[in-house]
């Protein structure tokens, strides 16, 4: 035992320890001055290959930028970020959280220097994310996609966050890491951000012929809101479904990925909101197309190869594309006119043997053949994932070429309101399974037609249940002697032109 004071014992211990690490440096100091650099190389990577050999992990390095000059973001580091996200422990002293109007929910990914263990098929695999300062010439990074930037001074330096992830597992399942966990994690991150996606509306802007910005649809109706009858929801439902799942069906078809759906009914009855209903399921992008503000073919193939996959194409009220549905008809009327008006015969050339102007823009004319020839031609090869969705209020109207499968393959009739679409109003509205006054309204919806928007128009108009109800009563009887009114009418002048 050292007889020597408290004080002086340490004061010992600090002067041994420093003596200790200046011989280190100084051993390694001489060591690589007097070992030439080659040897002295040759030593320390024979030394680590040694170690790497007998070391039973596996490392992987992912860093934030790829490709010769280092400019392009690594899709492999992004998909990284969002599945760790989702990974995060208690342990895990640092997040990132963040939230853009595109995104409904809060993105978390974790920051600084940290450690995740994840689990895959049995494989452990350590995760640590690793940030380091680099000084950049000519241009900056703030980190994540599309954040590099050009600095004006070409010359100028600036520091900025450089992020990298290094995976360490046993060696043994280096081919699985690569060959399945890493796909998995590029497709999780996929179907995360897809989740955490907002829905979008698209219309066309006329003037330019291509897409407007689009706009976040906020709309809230579901499918369980929507008043409709419920067989055919639920078999609307499983279509849905059963579209989503079937990549491989439609290839093992050599089928395009693409289903089409007519909605009719009259106004009123829930089409656009079935629409919705749709977006919201599959948190699809809406792409609303009328196609009479198209101006010509080469707009529409544009318009067409700009939408994405995971998108409902719209086309809303198409009867009334009359015009469209009869302009190859029109075309000959045209040109039947002109022959008429010139007493020659339809000459589509000019005295320079180019084709006229009038011509090449009625060639270019959308038509209702022309869209169907572009969405089976061009779309089945540069699409998949579509819906189309038409709607009508007059079925009866339709060009069968549009009626055909391959274009339509799903009629939904939207009704007059039914009594299991009451109730779902009345339960949107007043939160009401049940009330007395139920029995009476059936009773009346069995002598008049009413549509869902007129009883959802009547049962927004008080809170109260018995004085909502009550208001639908009123409507029901008003609409019944509307009718009355109209057919006594109409009776009166059939009996009037009887007498002529
Ligand atoms: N089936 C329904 N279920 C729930 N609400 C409905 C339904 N039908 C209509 N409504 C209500 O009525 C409003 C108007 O309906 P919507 O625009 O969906 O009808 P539509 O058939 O598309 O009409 P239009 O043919 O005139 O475009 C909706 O915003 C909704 O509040």
């Amino acid at each position: 035992m050292s007889s020597l004071p408290n004080g002086e014992r340490a004061a010992t211990v600090l002067s041994a320890a420093a003596s200790l690490a200046a011989s280190a440096m100084l051993f390694r100091t001489i060591a690589s001055d007097l070992v030439p650099g080659e040897v002295y190389g040759y030593f320390s990577s024979t030394l680590h290959n040694i170690f790497r050999y007998l070391s039973s992990q596996h490392t992987i390095i992912i860093e934030e930028f790829k490709g010769n000059q280092g400019h392009t973001v690594n899709e492999l580091i992004e998909a990284a970020e969002v599945y760790l996200g989702t990974k995060t422990s208690p342990a895990v002293r640092k997040l990132r959280v963040g939230k853009d109007e595109e995104e409904k929910k809060l993105a978390v990914t974790i920051d600084g220097d940290e450690e995740i263990v994840d689990v895959f098929e049995d494989v452990k695999v350590t995760w640590r994310s690793i940030s380091r300062q680099v000084e950049s010439l000519g241009f900056g990074n703030m980190g994540g996609e599309g954040r590099t930037f050009w600095l004006e001074d070409p010359d100028e330096t600036v520091w900025s966050e450089e992020r990298s992830y290094e995976l360490s597992f046993n060696k043994k399942h280096k081919d699985k890491v690569l060959n399945s966990y890493f796909p998995y994690i590029l497709e999780r991150a996929k179907a995360i951000k897809e989740e955490s996606k907002v829905v979008k509306l698209h219309a066309v802007n006329t003037h330019h012929g291509c897409w407007r910005d689009a706009i976040i649809l906020d709309h809230p109706m579901t499918f369980q809101t929507l008043a409709m009858d419920s067989e055919l929801k639920m078999a609307l439902l499983e279509d849905l479904d059963n579209f989503v799942k079937g990549k491989a069906f439609y290839k093992r078809m050599g089928k395009t990925w693409r289903r089409g759906y007519l909605l009719y009914g009259p106004s009123g009855t829930g089409k656009s909101s079935l629409i919705a209903a749709m977006a919201n399921h599959l948190n699809y992008d809406i792409y609303d197309m009328d196609l009479t503000g198209v101006r010509s073919n080469d707009d529409l193939r544009l318009l067409l190869l700009a939408m994405p996959s995971k998108a409902i194409l719209v086309i809303e009220d198409v009867d009334c594309v009359v015009n469209l549905q009869n302009q190859e008809d029109n075309e000959e009327d045209r040109e039947d006119r002109e022959e008429a008006t010139t007493g020659e015969p339809y000459n589509p050339w000019d005295e320079d043997g180019w084709v006229t102007e009038d011509e090449v823009e009625a060639e270019n004319q959308v038509t209702l053949s022309g869209f169907l020839n572009l969405i089976n031609g061009l779309l089945s090869c540069c699409s998949e994932e579509q819906i189309l969705v038409f709607t009508t209020n007059h079925r009866e109207q339709l060009d069968p070429a549009l009626l055909r499968p391959g274009c339509i393959d799903m009629e939904i009739h939207m009704s007059y309101c039914t009594m299991s679409a009451f109730k779902q109003l009345a339960w949107n509205y007043l939160g009401l399974y049940d009330h007395p006054l139920f029995e009476q309204i059936e009773r009346l919806m069995g002598e008049v037609k009413v549509t869902p928007a007129e009883v959802a128009g009547e049962l927004m108009k008080s809170k109260d249940a018995g004085v909502s109800l009550q208001g639908v009563i009123e409507f029901f009887h008003k609409k019944i002697e509307q009718n009355e009114a109209k057919a006594a009418k109409d009776n009166g002048s059939t009996k009037g032109l009887e007498n002529i």
